[in-house]
């Protein structure tokens, strides 16, 4: 089997990441302490302990709760400072990373303040680990519709910042199509757009994300297996989706790794990638993922490899950085089979 320090050296790019959802218990306390608030957990262990989930919508109580410590500038670059030290540790060398605006104004945290930190963590990502950052503003799908829109006229000055713009939380009930004015607004702002669609809700969403929203990515996309004219839709336009194994194992979507749909997707001629969602939350980071997809789905160095080069393939970095790192993996093939002899592969 594919070594742990192999894969955690494999580099990749990361495409499905909250930012908001890489607040480790720890920091939760730290950033309490700082700010002088009161966290309804008595420590660590026990807030760690309540990271068991039922659902999506089990989850993200708990995740809109913990993020009630995220108050200044120095927070948010903070946050992404600790969570882009740990991928860099797994080989990540560009993330796209989602954060969810309205979840903090409407706490009272200015955009401003939000922007502004978010901007900070990753001009430090890049001073310190050479990695590249898009990020990607989401709209909550269980909020007013008109939120979304108050939420895009903020971030219209930042549009020269922002990669692109994402849909995310409960998704049952909240179809893509309720969002249509608002994506069409954002593409003529010039940004990139994906949708959270097929995690727990139908493949008819799908569709629409695709179809209405016109979306270049799907995020997670595990129940298009459901649709076979969608499955075809998907392998035909190359339409990348981002998986995200721990994540579906957590909330429940599949009962555990070894019955990911992970191959199933591959087979089909998707463009699927591995990605960490919510890491602090889930049970690792993306390279414990493709850890967890070599120990029990039998993923080899050839399959981590093609996930790796499909992250650059599916992600928005312009022509030359992903000759660069597609180059990369390149060369830690050559590197790992240097290491191993032929006979010991993988
Ligand atoms: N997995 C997920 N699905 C929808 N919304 C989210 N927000 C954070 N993680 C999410
Ligand atoms: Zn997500």
């Amino acid at each position: 089997m594919v070594a742990m320090h192999e894969l955690f050296t494999l580099p990749k790019a990361e495409l499905h990441l909250h930012i908001e959802g890489t607040l480790e218990p720890e920091l939760v306390f730290a950033l309490a302490r700082r700010n002088k608030l009161n966290v309804p957990f008595p420590d660590v262990e026990s807030l760690r302990e309540a990271y068991r989930f039922d659902d999506l919508v089990s989850f993200l109580t708990l995740y809109y709760s913990c993020m009630d410590v995220l108050r200044t500038e120095e927070d948010f670059a903070d946050l992404v400072t600790a969570y882009a030290d740990r991928a860099a540790a797994q080989g990540v060398r560009h993330v796209e990373m989602f954060f969810d605006p309205q979840a903090h104004t409407s706490r009272g945290i200015p955009l401003d303040v939000v922007m502004a930190g978010l901007t900070t963590g990753v001009e430090r990502a890049q001073a310190a680990h050479g990695m590249s950052t898009g990020l990607i503003a989401c709209f909550l799908r269980d909020r007013p519709v008109v939120e979304a829109h108050e939420t895009l006229e903020g971030l219209a000055p930042y549009a020269d910042t922002l990669l692109g713009v994402g849909l995310d939380s409960a998704e049952v009930g909240y179809p893509p199509s309720l969002f249509t004015d608002v994506f069409r607004d954002a593409r003529d702002l010039g940004l990139r757009v994906v949708a959270h669609a097929g995690e727990e809700g139908p493949p008819s969403y799908v569709w629409e994300a695709l179809d209405v929203l016109g979306v270049e990515r799907v995020d997670h996309g595990v129940r298009v297996l459901e649709d076979d004219a969608l499955v075809r839709r998907m392998a035909l336009d190359r339409m990348p989706l981002t998986v995200c194994p721990l994540s579906n194992v957590r909330l429940r979507v599949v009962p555990d790794v070894a019955s990911h749909s992970l191959p199933a997707l591959l087979s089909a001629g998707l463009v699927a990638t591995v990605n960490s969602d919510d890491p602090a939350y889930f049970g690792g980071y993306v390279g414990d993922n493709f850890v967890a997809l070599a120990r029990d789905l039998g993923i080899d160095r050839d399959g981590s490899a093609l996930l790796a080069r499909n992250s650059f393939l599916a992600s928005f970095l312009e022509e030359d950085r992903r000759k660069e790192l597609l180059i990369e993996v390149d060369q830690w093939e050559s590197d790992v089979r240097t290491v191993t002899p032929a006979d010991g592969r993988a």
